[in-house]
Protein backbone atom coordinates (compact mmCIF):
# COMPACT_ATOMS: atom_id res chain seq x y z
CA UNK A 1 0.00 0.00 0.00
CA UNK A 2 1.74 3.23 -1.10
CA UNK A 3 2.19 6.35 1.21
CA UNK A 4 2.38 9.68 -0.23
CA UNK A 5 3.47 12.11 2.71
CA UNK A 6 3.41 15.90 2.07
CA UNK A 7 4.80 18.70 3.84
CA UNK A 8 4.17 22.33 2.58
CA UNK A 9 6.27 25.45 4.07
CA UNK A 10 6.11 29.32 3.97
CA UNK A 11 8.88 28.52 0.61
CA UNK A 12 8.84 25.09 -0.29
CA UNK A 13 6.79 21.58 -0.77
CA UNK A 14 8.34 18.44 0.19
CA UNK A 15 7.02 14.96 -0.41
CA UNK A 16 8.38 11.30 -0.34
CA UNK A 17 7.14 8.87 -1.50
CA UNK A 18 7.00 5.27 0.54
CA UNK A 19 6.24 1.49 -0.48
CA UNK A 20 3.48 1.70 2.85
CA UNK A 21 2.17 3.77 5.61
CA UNK A 22 4.18 2.04 8.14
CA UNK A 23 7.35 3.23 10.40
CA UNK A 24 10.75 2.03 8.84
CA UNK A 25 9.19 1.99 5.23
CA UNK A 26 11.58 2.23 1.84
CA UNK A 27 11.94 5.20 0.08
CA UNK A 28 10.58 4.98 -3.39
CA UNK A 29 11.24 8.43 -3.99
CA UNK A 30 11.25 12.12 -2.60
CA UNK A 31 11.95 15.51 -3.84
CA UNK A 32 11.45 19.45 -3.08
CA UNK A 33 9.78 22.37 -5.03
CA UNK A 34 9.72 26.27 -4.21
CA UNK A 35 5.95 26.88 -4.23
CA UNK A 36 5.99 29.03 -7.56
CA UNK A 37 7.01 25.39 -9.03
CA UNK A 38 3.70 23.73 -7.40
CA UNK A 39 2.03 23.61 -10.82
CA UNK A 40 5.28 21.56 -12.62
CA UNK A 41 4.44 18.49 -10.43
CA UNK A 42 1.59 16.52 -12.13
CA UNK A 43 3.61 16.92 -15.33
CA UNK A 44 6.77 16.48 -13.83
CA UNK A 45 8.30 15.15 -10.81
CA UNK A 46 5.23 12.92 -10.08
CA UNK A 47 4.23 11.97 -13.71
CA UNK A 48 6.04 8.71 -13.12
CA UNK A 49 5.53 7.56 -9.67
CA UNK A 50 3.44 4.65 -9.05
CA UNK A 51 -0.28 5.58 -7.89
CA UNK A 52 -0.18 6.92 -3.83
CA UNK A 53 -3.14 4.16 -1.77
CA UNK A 54 -2.73 6.83 1.01
CA UNK A 55 -1.73 10.59 1.11
CA UNK A 56 -0.89 11.83 4.77
CA UNK A 57 0.48 16.14 4.58
CA UNK A 58 0.97 19.17 6.76
CA UNK A 59 0.44 22.54 5.07
CA UNK A 60 1.22 26.07 6.42
CA UNK A 61 1.40 27.97 3.67
CA UNK A 62 -2.81 28.70 3.07
CA UNK A 63 -5.84 27.86 1.39
CA UNK A 64 -4.47 28.75 -1.63
CA UNK A 65 -1.40 26.60 -1.82
CA UNK A 66 -3.27 23.88 -0.46
CA UNK A 67 -5.73 24.19 -3.45
CA UNK A 68 -3.19 23.95 -5.51
CA UNK A 69 -1.30 21.01 -4.12
CA UNK A 70 -4.84 19.52 -4.22
CA UNK A 71 -4.70 20.27 -8.10
CA UNK A 72 -1.78 18.28 -8.58
CA UNK A 73 -2.69 15.04 -6.73
CA UNK A 74 -6.00 15.20 -9.10
CA UNK A 75 -3.37 13.16 -11.29
CA UNK A 76 -4.39 10.20 -9.00
CA UNK A 77 -7.41 9.50 -7.29
CA UNK A 78 -6.18 9.52 -3.75
CA UNK A 79 -7.86 11.30 -1.04
CA UNK A 80 -5.99 14.60 0.36
CA UNK A 81 -5.76 13.75 4.01
CA UNK A 82 -4.13 17.14 6.05
CA UNK A 83 -2.92 16.21 9.53
CA UNK A 84 -4.08 19.30 11.63
CA UNK A 85 -2.84 20.10 15.19
CA UNK A 86 -5.48 18.57 18.06
CA UNK A 87 -5.52 18.03 21.69
CA UNK A 88 -3.36 14.61 21.91
CA UNK A 89 -1.82 12.49 18.53
CA UNK A 90 0.60 9.64 18.76
CA UNK A 91 1.52 9.90 22.65
CA UNK A 92 1.97 13.96 22.60
CA UNK A 93 -0.27 16.51 24.14
CA UNK A 94 -0.70 19.70 22.99
CA UNK A 95 -0.54 22.63 25.77
CA UNK A 96 -1.14 25.20 23.67
CA UNK A 97 -4.28 27.83 24.27
CA UNK A 98 -5.88 27.06 21.42
CA UNK A 99 -4.63 23.41 20.08
CA UNK A 100 -5.95 23.78 16.62
CA UNK A 101 -4.03 27.46 16.04
CA UNK A 102 -0.74 25.43 16.34
CA UNK A 103 1.01 24.94 13.18
CA UNK A 104 0.75 21.45 11.90
CA UNK A 105 4.37 21.19 11.01
CA UNK A 106 5.16 22.48 14.45
CA UNK A 107 2.69 19.36 15.17
CA UNK A 108 4.45 16.51 13.50
CA UNK A 109 7.58 17.31 13.80
CA UNK A 110 7.17 17.08 17.49
CA UNK A 111 5.56 13.53 16.74
CA UNK A 112 8.60 12.53 14.66
CA UNK A 113 10.97 13.63 17.58
CA UNK A 114 9.25 11.74 20.39
CA UNK A 115 8.96 8.68 17.61
CA UNK A 116 12.97 9.15 18.28
CA UNK A 117 13.27 9.07 21.54
CA UNK A 118 10.92 5.72 21.70
CA UNK A 119 13.50 3.86 19.41
CA UNK A 120 16.03 4.74 21.37
CA UNK A 121 14.95 4.14 24.41
CA UNK A 122 15.37 7.43 25.79
CA UNK A 123 12.39 8.54 28.34
CA UNK A 124 13.42 12.33 28.27
CA UNK A 125 12.31 16.28 27.96
CA UNK A 126 13.15 17.40 24.63
CA UNK A 127 13.59 20.46 22.83
CA UNK A 128 12.49 20.31 18.02
CA UNK A 129 13.96 23.29 16.44
CA UNK A 130 12.63 23.35 12.80
CA UNK A 131 14.45 25.98 10.84
CA UNK A 132 12.38 27.20 7.88
CA UNK A 133 11.00 30.02 6.49
CA UNK A 134 10.74 30.92 10.36
CA UNK A 135 12.17 29.49 13.16
CA UNK A 136 10.58 27.21 15.59
CA UNK A 137 11.53 26.06 18.82
CA UNK A 138 9.46 23.73 21.06
CA UNK A 139 9.76 21.83 24.58
CA UNK A 140 7.94 18.72 25.14
CA UNK A 141 8.67 17.34 28.56
CA UNK A 142 9.37 13.70 29.41
CA UNK A 143 5.71 12.24 29.51
CA UNK A 144 5.10 13.85 26.01
CA UNK A 145 3.51 17.26 27.21
CA UNK A 146 3.85 19.82 24.30
CA UNK A 147 4.24 22.84 27.06
CA UNK A 148 5.12 25.63 24.60
CA UNK A 149 7.33 27.07 22.05
CA UNK A 150 8.99 30.22 20.58
CA UNK A 151 8.55 31.29 16.86
CA UNK A 152 11.38 33.57 15.53
CA UNK A 153 12.15 34.73 11.66
CA UNK A 154 14.19 32.24 9.77
CA UNK A 155 17.67 33.68 8.32
CA UNK A 156 16.16 34.96 4.96
CA UNK A 157 12.87 36.80 6.75
CA UNK A 158 16.15 38.25 8.96
CA UNK A 159 18.00 39.59 6.16
CA UNK A 160 15.40 40.69 4.26
CA UNK A 161 13.82 43.06 7.10
CA UNK A 162 17.23 44.24 7.45
CA UNK A 163 17.58 45.46 4.27
CA UNK A 164 14.12 46.80 3.93
CA UNK A 165 14.31 48.68 7.46
CA UNK A 166 18.01 50.89 6.74
CA UNK A 167 19.97 52.31 4.37
CA UNK A 168 23.23 50.03 4.67
CA UNK A 169 22.91 47.07 4.79
CA UNK A 170 22.71 45.38 0.98
CA UNK A 171 25.71 42.71 1.17
CA UNK A 172 26.25 39.64 -0.09
CA UNK A 173 26.16 36.37 2.54
CA UNK A 174 29.13 36.57 4.56
CA UNK A 175 30.38 33.56 7.16
CA UNK A 176 29.90 33.29 10.43
CA UNK A 177 32.47 34.78 12.84
CA UNK A 178 32.77 34.66 16.68
CA UNK A 179 33.86 38.80 15.83
CA UNK A 180 32.73 39.58 12.48
CA UNK A 181 34.81 43.18 11.23
CA UNK A 182 32.28 43.37 7.91
CA UNK A 183 29.14 44.24 7.40
CA UNK A 184 28.57 40.72 5.50
CA UNK A 185 29.89 38.57 8.40
CA UNK A 186 28.43 40.63 11.01
CA UNK A 187 24.39 40.28 9.48
CA UNK A 188 25.09 36.58 8.77
CA UNK A 189 26.80 35.90 12.44
CA UNK A 190 24.03 38.08 13.75
CA UNK A 191 21.03 36.05 12.04
CA UNK A 192 22.71 32.67 13.28
CA UNK A 193 23.61 33.33 17.25
CA UNK A 194 20.06 34.80 16.92
CA UNK A 195 18.58 31.35 16.31
CA UNK A 196 21.39 29.53 18.56
CA UNK A 197 21.21 32.17 21.15
CA UNK A 198 16.97 31.23 20.97
CA UNK A 199 17.45 27.06 21.53
CA UNK A 200 20.18 27.37 23.89
CA UNK A 201 17.30 29.45 26.21
CA UNK A 202 14.70 27.61 25.24
CA UNK A 203 16.90 24.29 26.52
CA UNK A 204 17.63 26.36 30.00
CA UNK A 205 14.15 26.92 30.31
CA UNK A 206 13.00 23.56 29.67
CA UNK A 207 16.00 22.13 31.63
CA UNK A 208 15.02 24.31 34.48
CA UNK A 209 11.28 23.48 34.62
CA UNK A 210 12.14 19.26 34.50
CA UNK A 211 15.32 19.21 36.13
CA UNK A 212 16.82 17.03 33.56
CA UNK A 213 19.04 18.21 30.03
CA UNK A 214 16.56 17.88 27.18
CA UNK A 215 17.71 15.96 24.33
CA UNK A 216 17.92 18.54 21.13
CA UNK A 217 16.38 17.64 17.89
CA UNK A 218 16.88 20.04 14.84
CA UNK A 219 15.27 19.68 11.71
CA UNK A 220 14.00 21.84 8.18
CA UNK A 221 15.79 23.39 5.49
CA UNK A 222 18.31 24.77 6.84
CA UNK A 223 19.02 22.74 9.91
CA UNK A 224 22.85 21.88 7.92
CA UNK A 225 23.57 25.41 7.85
CA UNK A 226 22.57 25.83 12.03
CA UNK A 227 24.33 22.72 12.78
CA UNK A 228 28.13 23.99 12.88
CA UNK A 229 27.36 26.74 15.01
CA UNK A 230 24.40 25.52 17.73
CA UNK A 231 25.91 26.05 21.52
CA UNK A 232 24.31 23.24 22.78
CA UNK A 233 24.58 20.01 21.67
CA UNK A 234 21.50 18.63 18.81
CA UNK A 235 20.97 15.86 16.64
CA UNK A 236 20.24 16.81 13.09
CA UNK A 237 17.09 15.06 11.78
CA UNK A 238 16.83 15.92 8.26
CA UNK A 239 13.14 13.82 8.23
CA UNK A 240 11.64 14.53 11.09
CA UNK A 241 8.79 15.54 9.96
CA UNK A 242 8.15 12.87 7.45
CA UNK A 243 9.21 10.47 10.57
CA UNK A 244 6.09 12.09 12.03
CA UNK A 245 3.94 11.56 9.59
CA UNK A 246 5.04 8.02 9.05
CA UNK A 247 3.64 7.77 12.71
CA UNK A 248 0.57 9.26 12.38
CA UNK A 249 -0.30 6.82 9.07
CA UNK A 250 1.01 3.96 10.54
CA UNK A 251 -1.57 4.75 13.45
CA UNK A 252 -4.50 5.53 11.36
CA UNK A 253 -3.79 3.23 8.01
CA UNK A 254 -1.45 0.86 9.55
N1 LIG B 1 18.48 24.00 -1.50
C1 LIG B 1 17.69 24.85 -0.81
N2 LIG B 1 16.56 25.27 -1.32
C2 LIG B 1 15.76 26.08 -0.64
N3 LIG B 1 16.00 26.55 0.55
C3 LIG B 1 17.12 26.18 1.12
C4 LIG B 1 18.01 25.30 0.49
N4 LIG B 1 19.01 25.07 1.33
C5 LIG B 1 18.74 25.78 2.40
N5 LIG B 1 17.63 26.47 2.30
C6 LIG B 1 17.09 27.35 3.34
O1 LIG B 1 15.98 26.68 3.90
C7 LIG B 1 14.86 27.55 4.01
C8 LIG B 1 13.65 26.84 3.54
O2 LIG B 1 13.56 25.67 4.30
P1 LIG B 1 12.24 24.81 4.25
O3 LIG B 1 12.37 23.81 5.34
O4 LIG B 1 11.97 24.30 2.89
O5 LIG B 1 11.18 25.93 4.63
P2 LIG B 1 9.61 25.84 4.72
O6 LIG B 1 9.30 24.54 5.40
O7 LIG B 1 9.25 27.04 5.52
O8 LIG B 1 9.09 25.89 3.31
C9 LIG B 1 15.14 28.76 3.13
O9 LIG B 1 14.74 29.92 3.83
C10 LIG B 1 16.64 28.71 2.95
O10 LIG B 1 17.26 29.60 3.86
C1 LIG C 1 5.36 29.09 12.50
C2 LIG C 1 5.09 28.75 11.06
C3 LIG C 1 4.92 30.03 10.26
C4 LIG C 1 6.34 27.99 10.52
O1 LIG C 1 6.26 27.90 9.12
P1 LIG C 1 7.45 27.41 8.18
O2 LIG C 1 8.70 28.11 8.59
O3 LIG C 1 7.57 25.92 8.41
O4 LIG C 1 7.04 27.69 6.78
C5 LIG C 1 3.84 27.82 10.93
O5 LIG C 1 4.01 26.70 11.74
C6 LIG C 1 2.56 28.53 11.28
O6 LIG C 1 2.01 29.26 10.50
N1 LIG C 1 2.03 28.30 12.54
C7 LIG C 1 0.77 28.83 12.99
C8 LIG C 1 0.91 29.64 14.23
C9 LIG C 1 1.47 28.90 15.43
O7 LIG C 1 2.04 27.79 15.29
O8 LIG C 1 1.30 29.41 16.55
K1 LIG D 1 8.30 23.52 7.72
Amino acid sequence: MTFLALDVGNTRLKWAMYESPQLGARVLAHGAQFLENIETLAEGDWAALPVPHRMLGCVVAGDAVKRRVEEQMELWDTTPQWVVSGNAEAGLTNGYDHPARLGSDRWIAMIGALQHLRVSGRHKPCVVVMVGTAVTVEAIDASGRFLGGIILPGHGIMLRALESGTAGLHVPTGEVRDFPTNTSDALTSGGTFAIAGAVQRMVENLKHHTGEEPVVFMTGGAGWKMAPSMSVQCELVESLIFDGLLEIASRRFG
